[in-house]
């Protein structure tokens, strides 16, 4: 078993929209064009990034197609099919697995609180579905679900669990799920703020919601930690969450926000779905100076 091709940096891949607010495949072509020319190791569809909580079940699938149309072959392909109910996972599960997905990851159940008992089934009932290998996805913030690495454990009992796209803060939980996991299964490093200290603390990769706007810095920080050059990895990081605070501090919503820079970058994908809150006028000034931190970044590590 080789899980070489998930090592290396994942874009976390955008829902793209046309003028009226739906999906747009000519639009997700162009962010799928833009992150091949960068030479990314592959993208995780349909996330949260994706705003997938926000789509219906066969909006989901056709951005699964469309990407697998335009990227299948030509990098890791990773499909997030976490919805709802189990039901509804195991659709766009089986959908995955025909289009020819690498892998499927999975955000814990929503809403209801549920115990492990029933989160260990929900993941494993995806898991059965299809002869796919599979991502635990761990996103306390935002799911109200923390995995533990007892539960983790457990889930690697199944062959085709391979790791785990760690969102959760602490850079220990990485260590931790590291420990138990071991080199065969791929740690991913969720939060983009703390890439390179994710990366140190035992993550194999990263999936991250910010790549796409800045892949040539994410790139480059991997690879100054592969080559142990820990102080530039840190300079680079340093400059990475300055441009992440800016993109978090406007009117609009980070993932408006950044869709704007990628407009300016030359990939109109649109804007996003409400109750998501799109830029302001305001915004535009503030992203213009974005812009101009990510290209002085690009020129001084990248060149
Ligand atoms: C809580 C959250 O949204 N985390 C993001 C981060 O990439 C995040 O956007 C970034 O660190 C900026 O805060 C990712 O882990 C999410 C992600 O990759 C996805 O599923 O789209």
């Amino acid at each position: 078993m080789t899980l070489d091709k998930f090592h290396g940096i994942i874009p976390a891949f955008y829902a793209c929209y046309d003028n009226e607010g739906n999906i747009s495949e000519s639009r997700t072509q162009a962010l799928c064009d833009y992150l091949l020319e960068k030479g990314v190791q592959g993208v995780y569809v349909g996330g949260s990034s994706g705003e997938c909580i926000y789509q219906s079940l066969d909006e989901r699938k056709d951005v699964l197609t469309f990407v697998a149309k335009y990227l299948k072959g030509k990098m890791t392909l990773i499909a997030h099919v976490g919805a709802p109910s189990t039901r509804d996972s195991i659709v766009l599960a089986k959908h995955a697995a025909e289009l020819g997905y690498d892998a499927l990851s999975a955000i814990p159940p929503i809403y209801f609180r549920l115990p492990d008992s029933a989160v260990y089934k929900y993941w494993s009932d995806i898991i059965e579905a299809t002869p796919l290998e599979f991502i635990i996805y761990n996103i306390p913030q935002t799911t109200g679900y923390t995995l533990t690495p007892a539960l983790f454990e457990k889930l690697l009992t199944n062959k085709k669990v391979i790791g785990v796209k760690n969102s959760s803060m602490p850079t220990m939980d990485i260590e931790r799920f590291k420990k138990v996991g071991g080199k065969d299964v791929v740690i991913f490093n969720g939060p983009d703020e703390q890439f390179v200290a994710g990366r140190i603390m035992g993550a194999d990769a990263g999936i991250g919601g910010t790549y796409a706007a800045m892949p040539e810095l994410f790139l480059k920080a991997n690879e100054f930690v592969k080559n142990g050059n820990f102080q530039q990895a840190t300079e680079i990081q340093s400059k990475i969450n300055d441009i992440i605070i800016g993109l978090c501090s406007m009117n609009g919503s980070m993932y408006a926000v950044i869709k704007e820079v990628l407009n300016r970058r030359g990939v109109n994908i649109g804007s996003v779905r409400a109750p998501l809150e799109g830029i302001s006028e305001a915004d535009t000034v503030s992203i213009d100076a974005i812009v101009k931190t990510i290209d002085q970044a690009i020129e001084q590590f990248c060149r």
